[in-house]
């Protein structure tokens, strides 16, 4: 089958001055398919995401996202891609229910589709007894599940994670990464995940490109079998791609 990708990215570079933070960089995603872009602090990975999200261009190579670039067809992809961030970026004034309607009122869609809607993706992320609270009267947890309640909300059919868990308690992030998993599957949505962690990265994606810095490919995985293998696995595997990276401070950047 000969799918479009929803993303493709082909050697993409970003250059600060005399810095690379991205060098040749080109990943496919494909319908269904969550990757998560795994690298240490500085790799470039937050780079990456600003192509993504069409906030920067790249200096060479390039990027289309759905078909479309996402620098100069921006308000084309409104609706079809949406994001999370590490801190939730709620707004402070508003409830759980007004902070998930704010995609679909930028969308324009009716007040009370609105409502129906931000209730029911705040059941489905178990929020229901929330509906009326505050930012400041929940937990990170909580707050961290209004953000993906609003993503998932307008019906992207991309998402992208930036280090949304990884603010929270080892417990509380388990349990949202898989609730992200799950309503990801449920409703076929693709996503790309940046972390820093790597038993995150194999906890929520198929694919797990490992960055080194500045951000390339140096290695990629299929997360099933790693998974499927447990906790032995998944402790070689993570020796295997710290070996990696430590490599990679020999290397002189630029
Ligand atoms: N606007 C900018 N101007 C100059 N240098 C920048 C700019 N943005 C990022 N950089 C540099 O590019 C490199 C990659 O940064 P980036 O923030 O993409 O990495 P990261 O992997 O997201 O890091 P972290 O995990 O710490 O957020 C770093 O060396 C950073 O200092």
């Amino acid at each position: 089958m000969t799918e479009e990708p929803l993303i493709d990215i082909d050697h993409a570079s970003v250059s600060f001055d005399s810095l690379r933070a991205v060098d040749r960089f080109s990943m496919r995603l494909r319908p269904g398919e969550r990757v998560a872009l795994m690298g240490r602090t500085g790799a470039g990975k937050s780079t990456i995401l600003s192509l993504l999200v069409g906030s920067m261009r790249p200096t060479s190579g390039s990027v289309r996202i759905l078909g479309l670039d996402p620098y100069a067809q921006h308000a084309q992809l409104q609706g079809r891609v949406a994001m999370a961030f590490q801190t939730p970026r709620l707004l402070p004034w508003r409830t759980s229910l007004g902070n998930v309607a704010v995609g679909l009122e930028i969308l324009r869609r009716p007040k009370a589709e609105r409502r129906r809607i931000a209730e029911e993706w705040l059941g489905r992320v178990h929020l229901q007894d929330a509906l009326h609270k505050y930012p400041s009267q929940l937990s990170g947890g909580m707050r961290q599940r209004v953000s993906l309640a609003r993503a998932f909300a307008v019906k992207p059919e991309l998402i992208f994670l930036d280090e949304s868990f990884s603010a929270l308690d080892e417990v509380t992030a388990r349990s949202l990464r898989a609730d992200f998993v799950e309503l990801c599957e449920s409703t076929g949505t693709s996503a790309v995940i940046v972390t820093h962690s790597i038993e995150e990265a194999f906890a929520v994606a198929n694919r797990v490109i490992v960055l080194g810095r500045p951000a390339r490919v140096l290695c990629e995985y299929d997360a099933a079998p790693v998974r499927a293998g447990g906790q032995t696995e998944l402790d070689a595997v993570s020796t295997e791609i710290r070996a990696r990276l430590a490599e990679e401070t020999t290397v002189p950047a630029g």
